[in-house]
This record gives structure tokens, C-alpha cells and sequence, in this order.
């Protein structure tokens, strides 16, 4: 196993079979990737390509029909490697008459923390995945993204080395999944491996160092975000909003060197972006509304403040793309 390679399956194959022992699904075809250690690292694909049995083999719930896994240097058979791994399944099984605090206290007494870390564990954990107000309250009360932030503390119980998330901001809203992005980044700042499927691919672009994506078991795409993504073939400038005079001395900029401008538009925001603005304007100032078309990136164009005028379109950021 190379040095930094935590993850290391060569030619993973899983097959699931009938009562009769017929094969009923090729769920994974010959599958072979590393993950290194402090990566983030994005497991992707359709409906049904293999992601969640990919990561049960991993943790050594299923067996493999063919091929070898190995995690932290040891076998994924090892169970004993698990007390140095987090999981959060897709749907978190957890006790829904225990309350935050009981819950974490719980699955520490199943790693056999002490009594004293199991108490430090169990508050830092709550403070992390923002449930401070709710850590008496039952968990059968508790809101879906309630339960998916205890299920992601329920993960980190252990302090583990390589945390496996399936779908961790499902029921989350924007400003839930931005936390879990937060958190993730996190976990990498502290050394940690995380594995994630995921189908909101906006958040694994976001946090991920390299993705793979699987296609009816089979992996068809492996590599960096970034050298996945970029475009090689174009440029693309940010500045103020330029006047339309600007903008023809740059094409002229441009013919001089045989190339010319392909696009010239304002950049346009996420809705998450504008989603998260809006909340986080209006925990600042009650009362204050957004009216006649105005955003919260606006300056101080808002109900509460009539006064005041948008910023001026010299204060809006502009893009050009050039090629050649
Ligand atoms: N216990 C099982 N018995 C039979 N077939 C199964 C079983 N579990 C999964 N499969 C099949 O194996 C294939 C891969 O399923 P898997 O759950 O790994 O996909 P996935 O990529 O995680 O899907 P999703 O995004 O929907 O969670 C699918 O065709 C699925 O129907």
C-alpha cells in the first residue's frame, strides 16, 4: 500500500444474488481507485451505479464477489478497523426515545469511551452540529435535518481517521448543507479523510479534492475538481461594470492579437447564494425587507432603510470571456 494511500480496491467486483444463489444484479464491476490520506474525496453517480455498496464493502458489511480492499492498511473483513472509522448511512438508524445528549452517550459506551470522554465528546459534538438548543428533546421530535445533524455527530463519535458520508445534507436547508460544508472542511483542516456520495453536485464541486463517478458499477471518471472542471480553452476576467467604451478598447486589445471577445455579461448569482444572503440579513436587522426588485446584495436598497439607492451598476461585477 503506497504511504499515503488510506483507501486502496483493486478490481471490486459485487454481485447481488437470489435465494438460489443466481446473480440478480451486477451491482459493481471491477472497480479500482486510491483515496489518500486528508482527501476529500466525492463518490458520484446515478440511482443504483454502486455508490452505497461501494461504501458497505468498504466498512466490510457486504462481502465481494471478486477484488481486494484494503483501509488503513488492513482488510475491510477487519472489523477492529472500524473503531477508527465514521459512518453516516443514507438513513441514520437511531433510537427515537433517547435524546441528543443519551443518543452520543450511547454509541460512545459502543467505542468504550470513558466516562469523561464520552461527556467532552458528547458537548463538543452537540455545539458542533448546532443542536445546543434541542440536546434534551427526544429524537422522535426532531425536525429531518435535526436528525441528520445528530446522525452526523453519531458519525464523529469516535474521533475517527476516515468518515464515510451517504447523502449528509439530505433534509438539510441551505443553511444546514452550508454548515455541513463547513464542517467538512473542518475535518480535512484536522487531518481527516472524508468519503461522500452524493447527488448535489454543487456541494461536492464545493468541498471535494477529486470526485469519481460510477455508471452502472463501473467508474467512468476519475481525477481532480479542478482539472476536471477547468476549461483550458478560455478566459475569463472579473472587474467593475465597464462602460460599453471600455468594452470596445478591449475588443480592440483583442484584434490586435488575432483573438476576439466571445461574451460580455453580468455574472449571475446562485439562488443558494441569494438564499443564504437573505437569511443571514434578516437575523441581522428584523424588519427589514427586500422591496422593488432589490437584493440583499444590493447595498442598502431595503424596506428598512427607504433612503438609500441601489448600488450603482459601477459597483456591479462584470465578466468577459475571451478565445480565440
Ligand atoms: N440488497 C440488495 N439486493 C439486491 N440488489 C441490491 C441490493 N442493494 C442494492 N442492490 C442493487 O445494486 C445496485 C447498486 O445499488 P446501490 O444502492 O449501491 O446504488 P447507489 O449508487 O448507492 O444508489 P442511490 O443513489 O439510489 O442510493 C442497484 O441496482 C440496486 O438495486
Amino acid at each position: 500500500m503506497a504511504s499515503d494511500n488510506v483507501i486502496e480496491i483493486r478490481n471490486l467486483s459485487k454481485d447481488y444474488r437470489d435465494f438460489w444463489g443466481r446473480r440478480k444484479v451486477q451491482a459493481l464491476n471491477s472497480l479500482s481507485l486510491d483515496v489518500q490520506e486528508g482527501e476529500v474525496f466525492g463518490l458520484l453517480g446515478p440511482n443504483g451505479s454502486g455508490k452505497t455498496t461501494t461504501l458497505k464493502l468498504l466498512l466490510g458489511l457486504l462481502f465481494p464477489t471478486d477484488g481486494e480492499i484494503r483501509i488503513l492498511g488492513r482488510p475491510a473483513s477487519d472489523v477492529e478497523k472500524n473503531e477508527k472509522i465514521g459512518y453516516l448511512p443514507e438513513e441514520s438508524y437511531l433510537y427515537r426515545f433517547l435524546n441528543a445528549e443519551e443518543t452520543l452517550d450511547f454509541y460512545g459506551r459502543l467505542f468504550k469511551l470513558s466516562g469523561s470522554e464520552r461527556r467532552k465528546r458528547t458537548d463538543e459534538l452537540i455545539k458542533m452540529v448546532k443542536l445546543d438548543h434541542a440536546r434534551k428533546r427526544q429524537l422522535k421530535e426532531y425536525s429531518k435535518g435535526m436528525t441528520r445533524r445528530i446522525g452526523l455527530a453519531q458519525a464523529l463519535i469516535n474521533d475517527p481517521d476516515i468518515i464515510f458520508l451517504d447523502e449528509p445534507t439530505s433534509g438539510l436547508d441551505p443553511n444546514g448543507r452550508a454548515d455541513v460544508k463547513n464542517l467538512i472542511a473542518d475535518l480535512k483542516a484536522k487531518g481527516k479523510t472524508v468519503v461522500i456520495c452524493s447527488h448535489l453536485l454543487a456541494e461536492i464541486e464545493d468541498v471535494c479534492d477529486r470526485v469519481a463517478i460510477l455508471y452502472q458499477g463501473e467508474l467512468k471518471l476519475l481525477g481532480t475538481v479542478d482539472e476536471l472542471l477547468q476549461s483550458q480553452g478560455e478566459t475569463l476576467l472579473r472587474t467593475p461594470a465597464l462602460t460599453p467604451e471600455i468594452v470596445s478598447e478591449i475588443e480592440g486589445v483583442l484584434q490586435k492579437h488575432s483573438l476576439k471577445l466571445d461574451d460580455v455579461s453580468h455574472p449571475r448569482r446562485t439562488l443558494e447564494d441569494l438564499f443564504l444572503r437573505t437569511v443571514q440579513q434578516s437575523a441581522e436587522r428584523p424588519g427589514q425587507r427586500f422591496v422593488d426588485g432589490a437584493t440583499p446584495f444590493d447595498g442598502d436598497k431595503s424596506e428598512d432603510n427607504p433612503d438609500s439607492t441601489s448600488a450603482s451598476d459601477a459597483d456591479k461585477p462584470q465578466e468577459a470571456a475571451t478565445g480565440g
